[in-house]
C-alpha cells in the first residue's frame, strides 16, 4: 500500500461552504486539520457555479433591464444613453470575482493552519483516504475524524442527454457568454426560476416547462401564484402540467423538444436554442468509493445521527451539507459543520439549530422570501392561525425609494400567527429587499416570538421593516379565533 503522508485529527473532504466552515471551526478548536477538494478553485458549488454566479448575474441583468426602461429612471430626472450588453465582459468580470473569492477561502484556511490538498479523495479504509489527481495513483492521509462535505450534482432526465452545448446544466447556463434567442428551462423550482430571470432580463425568450400544476412546490400557494403572475408580467412563459419527453438537435442546430400535456395526454413540439435541465439535485458521493469500506448511499441518507452528524456505522465519519437529507442550502451546510465539530469536541455541548424552517429567498425582482409555515402546511397540520397582511404601498420608506417596474403586483408582507398564543409561525414577503427583511422574520420564527413581542420592539423610521410590525399587529387583530391568549 502507498505510504501515509500525514495523520490528522480531522480531514474534511470538499471545500464548499460546509467543508470550509468545518475546517476553520476544527482548526480554531486546536484540532490538526486538513481539507481536500477536487476542483481547481475552492468554494464548492456555492462559489463556482451556484449562489455566487447566479446572484451576480441576476443583479447585473436586472440593472441592464432597468436601464432599458428609460421612463422609470427619467421620472427621477436621470437621462441615460442607450445601454448595451457585453456578455463576454460580464462573464470575465464574474470569473475574476470567483477567483478572488476562491483566494479568500484559501488565505483564510492558511490563516487557520489548515493544510489544503487538491485532488479527489476516496476511502481506502475507514480512517484512511487516498488523494489522487487526474486519476493517477495518489497518496494516503489518515484521520481520526472524516467530514464528508462533497455536495451535490444535478439530477439527469432520461431522454434528455446533457451535452452542455444545447442541453445544459445550471453550471453551464451560468457561464454562457452569449444570449440565446430562445432559452427554455425544464423545472420551475428556485434555481430554474432565478436563471429564467437572468436570461429574460438580457433579452432571451424564456419558457419554463414544469410537470406539476404549480411552480415552487415548497412556497405558500398565494406567494407561488403571485410569483408566477409577476414573472409572466415580465415576459416569461409557463407551460405547467407539461412533461419533457425528449430533446433532439436538428441539422440547423435547433433543439426540438417533445412535450406531453399531462391533462390532455397529447404530445406537442417545442423549439428552442438552449434547454436547461433543472429538475433537482442529488447527494454527490460518486468519487468517494464508499463501497470500499462497506457503505452505501443509503447509509448517508437514512443512517445518520442528526445530533452529532455521524454515520451510525462509523461515528467518526460525519456527512454535512448537500450530501445529507433536507434542503440544499449553504446555511444548512454551515450549521451542520459547526455541529459536527462540536460533537468531536464534546458531545454534551451540541447546540441544536432550527433547521425545520430555513429562510428561503427567490432572488427575482422584486424578491420573494419566506420562512416558517405556509398556509397549506397550517391547514394540513390543523393549527389554528390568524393572518396579517401589510402592503408596502402604505410604507413611507417604500414610497421614497426609486420606483420599481410596474409589475401590476402589489408588494406585501404576510404574517401567520398561532391563534392560541400569537406565536409567529410563518412570514411571506414580496419586496425588492425581501432577503434583508427576512432576517428579522427568521429570528422571530426560530426563537418562537409572538406578534405581541414584535409589536413591543421599536423599529427604525422610516424603514421597510415597519411593515413587518404592521403585519404582526394586523395578525393580532385578525379576530379569527375566540381563544386569544397574549403572552407577556
Ligand atoms: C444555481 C444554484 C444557486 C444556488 N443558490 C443558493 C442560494 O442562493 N443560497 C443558498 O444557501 N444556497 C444556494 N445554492 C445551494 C448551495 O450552493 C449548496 O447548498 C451549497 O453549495 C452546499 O454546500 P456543500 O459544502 O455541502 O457542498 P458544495 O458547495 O457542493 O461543495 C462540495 C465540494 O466538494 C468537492 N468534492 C466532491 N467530491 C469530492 C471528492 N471525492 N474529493 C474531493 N473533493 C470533492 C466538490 O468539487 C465541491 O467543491 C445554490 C445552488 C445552485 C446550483
Amino acid at each position: 500500500m502507498t505510504d501515509i503522508v500525514a495523520v490528522y485529527d480531522v480531514l474534511v473532504v470538499g471545500c464548499g461552504p460546509g467543508g470550509f466552515a468545518a475546517a476553520t471551526h476544527a482548526s480554531q478548536a486546536g484540532l490538526h486539520t486538513a481539507c481536500v477538494d477536487r476542483r481547481a478553485s475552492l468554494g464548492g458549488t456555492y462559489l463556482v457555479d451556484g449562489a455566487v454566479p447566479s446572484k451576480t448575474l441576476l443583479d447585473e441583468s436586472y440593472f441592464y433591464r432597468l436601464l432599458q426602461q428609460h421612463k422609470l429612471v427619467e421620472q427621477r430626472g436621470v437621462r441615460l444613453p442607450p445601454a448595451r450588453l457585453n456578455m463576454q465582459a460580464a462573464q470575465a468580470g464574474l470569473k475574476q470575482n470567483i477567483e478572488r473569492l476562491g483566494k479568500v477561502y484559501k488565505s483564510e484556511l492558511s490563516k487557520y493552519n489548515v493544510t489544503v490538498y487538491k485532488g479527489t479523495a476516496s476511502f481506502k479504509t475507514p480512517h484512511r483516504v487516498e488523494i489522487a489527481q487526474h486519476g493517477e495513483g495518489g497518496f494516503i492521509v489518515e484521520a481520526k475524524y472524516i467530514i464528508v462535505a462533497t455536495g451535490s450534482a444535478i439530477v439527469q432526465c432520461p431522454g434528455v442527454a446533457i451535452d452542455e452545448t444545447r442541453v445544459v446544466s445550471s453550471s453551464k447556463a451560468l457561464s454562457l457568454d452569449y444570449v440565446p434567442p430562445r432559452f427554455s428551462i425544464m423545472g420551475g423550482g428556485t434555481i430554474g426560476l432565478e436563471i429564467a430571470c437572468i436570461f429574460n432580463n438580457i433579452g432571451s425568450r424564456v419558457t419554463i416547462i414544469e410537470s406539476q400544476s404549480e411552480i415552487c412546490q415548497n412556497m405558500d400557494s398565494e406567494l407561488a401564484s403571485a410569483t408566477k403572475r409577476l414573472l409572466q408580467s415580465q415576459g416569461i412563459v409557463f407551460l405547467l402540467d407539461t412533461r419533457v419527453q425528449c430533446a433532439e438537435r436538428d441539422a440547423a442546430a435547433q433543439l426540438n423538444v417533445t412535450l406531453l400535456d399531462k391533462r390532455s395526454q397529447e404530445t406537442f413540439a417545442h423549439q428552442c436554442d438552449v434547454l436547461m435541465v433543472s429538475i433537482g439535485r442529488r447527494p454527490l458521493l460518486q468519487h468517494l468509493n464508499i463501497s470500499k469500506i462497506g457503505l452505501s448511499e443509503q447509509d448517508f441518507v437514512e443512517n445518520v445521527d442528526e445530533q452529532t452528524q455521524s454515520l451510525l456505522k462509523f461515528p467518526h465519519i460525519k456527512p454535512i451539507g448537500d450530501v445529507t437529507l433536507g434542503p440544499m442550502l449553504a446555511l444548512k451546510a454551515e450549521q451542520q459543520a459547526a455541529r459536527a465539530i462540536q460533537s468531536i469536541l464534546s458531545a454534551d455541548s451540541i447546540e441544536t439549530s432550527n433547521f425545520n424552517f430555513p429562510p428561503n429567498v427567490l432572488y427575482c425582482q422584486p424578491q420573494i422570501a419566506w420562512v416558517g409555515y405556509t398556509e397549506q402546511q397550517l391547514v394540513a397540520s390543523h393549527i389554528p392561525y390568524q393572518t396579517g397582511k401589510a402592503f408596502f404601498s402604505q410604507n413611507i420608506r417604500y414610497n421614497t425609494l426609486m420606483p420599481q417596474e410596474d409589475t401590476a403586483l402589489p408588494a406585501f408582507i404576510k404574517v401567520f400567527v398561532d391563534s392560541r398564543d400569537l406565536k409567529i409561525l410563518g412570514v411571506h414577503i414580496i419586496n425588492s429587499d425581501a432577503n434583508e427583511l427576512l432576517s428579522q422574520a427568521s429570528m422571530a420564527v426560530s426563537l418562537g416570538l409572538t406578534a405581541h413581542d414584535v409589536c413591543k420592539v421599536a423599529f427604525p423610521h422610516p424603514s421597510l421593516s415597519e411593515s413587518f410590525k404592521q403585519a404582526a399587529q394586523l395578525a393580532m387583530a385578525d379576530a379569527g379565533s375566540p381563544s386569544i391568549n397574549i403572552r407577556e
